[in-house]
């Protein structure tokens, strides 16, 4: 895939006529989401498309029809007696079948209705899993790209509300097939009716294109600001931050701030409208002088009796209908070829593929993990970043073992955490597991044997029994083992204050839920430790807004609980950190100094420093 350097430049007629490739893949998607669906909505299409040109062919012949009867030379008087002639057989067969006609296009217009509403319904949801499901195969790496998402971003944006596309791709398909039956109808009388009708639209065609490509450049060079016009919105305008927008008085600068994104975005679009509104009406009127020329020549022919009465009205019947229907087909192709332009961004995004990946020939998690784990040398620089998170980082972290990390905000604690889990591969050196590196184990299995608690877990606007059954979300119907979880971390007296229990949806997103105290949700996250099960256990201090004794219980209990099992917390408060077998100091993304609590502080330096000063804060 081209990067958009369309940011700086619109996309170009042939850019745009290339988006139309994507057509085919666009149109699979479809039929994937719903093939009978897919037929049935394309056969009703088809059967509507031909019915305005029969409808008018009937209308012609019955005009024939009657100028023929009232030419006769002898006709009846009174109606009853035209009726009792036996003359009216042809013309009531014809009003008959004309009204027939009617009904059934009625009845396919509400079938295509029909059909073109499920189909946007099971396009959408389809869509939307496939987003799901392909941005949880990409990497961490990834999501902090700002490119990256702004890609998700306008992938995101096709999969909500309606796809257009559907419409349009349908619709001109019905028109164009509408358009070669009157075209054919045209043709038999004279083939250069057809010309006329197609040099009168070219130039306002392009027009159109041209005027689509600029709008559709703008808003891609904008994603960015549009992004943080969103941001502004929901930050105005959000439960979460609605207590500090008020407390900072905030809102008149986010306000501003969004008043003047908008208003820069208003002002370019209205330049684009206005050359739009002036060539295009220029060029729409150089099409109507060739369609009234080509009228002429109609009533001209008639009058010359080339043509008849009912050749004269099926013919301007038929411009006028072809007029609007090839404006409809040129502006609809290039509408069409905007949206598939679009649909590049989604193509964009579900060909992006994962770095982090299991190997061809993955090996199999041991269980237990025997040995344990290895940092040889490890380096890791986050993307875009100049400084190097971790380098030169060596440590051994032994299976069965409850390690300790220490060291001041930004020393590389959850980078390290984060290494260990393959959100991230290193950039220099390696990471061990039972002897092999970490890159040849199974990705998944890597994954199910960890369990890892960050400090900025997510709160889930869910029920307080799925915010623990997250850990391991196979056993969500196993309510002995999320109660036993909850009751492991603590979390069971928080969920017993909770007026539905286990059921109570908590957060403030949706209504009834009841939101939790910071305390009250890490309670909750921890549970999902326990929850998990893992063979590996990493509380990336997610306690950090318990009160002291609540933290040393948590902390008691994971150690008990955690015997024999490989363990791993972060924790700025000494009296959690002194209950590991080993601790390490990381400072600059390296391993400072490493022992127990006792063997640490018998040494001078950055440990028996910090330690102190909390010391002294508590005395
Ligand atoms: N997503 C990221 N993108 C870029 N840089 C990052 C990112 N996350 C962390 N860093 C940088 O990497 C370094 C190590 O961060 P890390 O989060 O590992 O520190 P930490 O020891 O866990 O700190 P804390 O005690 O504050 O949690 C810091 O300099 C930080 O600024």
């Amino acid at each position: 895939m081209p990067p958009r350097e369309w940011a700086e430049q619109p996309p170009s007629y042939g850019e745009r006529w290339a988006a139309l490739r994507n057509l085919p893949a666009f149109m699979r998607l479809v039929w994937q989401a719903n093939p009978g669906l897919t037929v049935l909505m394309v056969a009703l299409r088809l059967a509507r498309a031909v019915m305005p040109v029969t409808m008018l062919w009937v209308g012609k012949l019955i005009i024939d029809e009657v100028i023929r009867l009232i030419a006769l030379d002898t006709t009846p008087g009174e109606l009853a007696a035209w009726w009792q002639s036996g003359l009216l057989g042809y013309l009531s067969l014809l009003v008959a079948a004309e009204l027939g006609l009617a009904l059934v296009s009625d009845l396919l217009g509400r079938g295509v209705n029909y059909t073109n509403s499920l189909m946007q319904e099971r396009l959408v949801i389809s869509l939307s899993i496939r987003v799901m499901d392909h941005a949880a195969t990409l990497d961490l790496e990834d999501f902090e790209d700002a490119a990256f998402q702004d890609k998700l971003d306008r992938a995101r944006r096709i999969t909500v509300g309606n796809i257009p596309l559907l419409n349009q791709v349908m619709g001109l398909l019905q028109d164009l097939v509408t358009v070669a039956s009157f075209a054919a109808g045209l043709l038999i009388f004279n083939p250069w009716l057809v010309v006329l009708l197609l040099i009168a639209l070219v130039p306002a065609f392009l027009g159109e294109i041209h005027f689509n490509a600029l709008t559709y450049a703008m808003n891609y060079r904008r994603t960015a600001e549009r992004r943080e016009m969103d941001y502004l919105r929901m930050v105005g305008a959000s439960a979460d931050s609605a207590k500090e927008v008020k407390i900072f008085a905030l809102n008149d600068f986010l306000r501003d701030r969004f008043a003047d994104l908008s208003q820069r975005f208003f002002a370019e679009n209205r330049g684009i409208l206005r050359r739009q509104l002036l060539w295009m009406a220029l060029l729409t009127a150089f099409g109507t002088l060739s369609y009234y020329g080509a009228y002429l020549w109609i009533i001209g022919a008639t009058l010359t009796a080339v043509l008849s009465i009912g050749d004269l009205t099926f013919l301007s019947g038929s411009f006028l209908r072809l007029r609007g229907l090839l404006e409809g087909v040129l502006t609809g192709f290039s509408g069409m070829a905007s949206q598939a332009l679009r649909l590049d961004d989604l193509f964009d995004f579900f060909n992006e593929q994962p770095e982090i990946a299991s190997p061809a020939t993955a090996l199999p998690v041991p269980e237990p993990i025997r040995q344990g784990f290895v940092f040889e040398d490890v380096g890791f620089r986050y993307p875009n970043a100049e400084r190097w998170a971790v380098r030169h980082l060596s440590f051994t972290l032994h299976a069965g073992e409850t390690l300790a990390l220490v060291g001041e905000n930004g020393a590389g604690k959850t980078t390290l955490v984060k290494l260990l889990a393959r959100l991230y591969d290193p950039d220099e050196g390696r990471i061990l597991m039972d002897g092999r590196d970490l890159r040849d184990y199974d990705l998944d299995q890597l994954r199910a044997a960890m369990g890892v608690i960050f400090q900025d877990f997510v709160r889930y606007s869910m029920s307080a029994s799925d915010n623990v059954a997250v850990g391991r979300i196979g056993a969500r119907g196993d309510q002995a083992r999320i109660e036993d979880a909850a009751h492991q971390s603590g979390a069971d007296q928080v969920i017993a204050k909770l007026p539905a229990g286990y059921e109570q949806m908590v957060g403030k997103r949706f209504a009834h839920g009841v939101d939790l105290s910071g305390g009250e949700w890490q309670k909750l996250a921890i549970a999902r430790a326990y929850m998990r099960d893992a063979q590996v256990l990493i509380l990336d201090e997610p306690t950090a807004a318990l009160d002291a004794r609540a933290e040393f219980e948590v902390f008691q209990r994971f150690k008990e609980l955690s015997e024999g099992k490989t363990a791993v917390l972060i924790s700025h408060r000494f009296s959690s950190v002194r209950m590991a077998d080993r601790i390490l100091v990381l400072a600059d993304g390296r391993v400072e100094a490493q022992g127990t609590h006792a063997e640490l502080l018998a040494q001078p330096g950055r440990y028996r420093d910090l330690f102190e000063l909390q010391a002294a804060g508590y005395r």
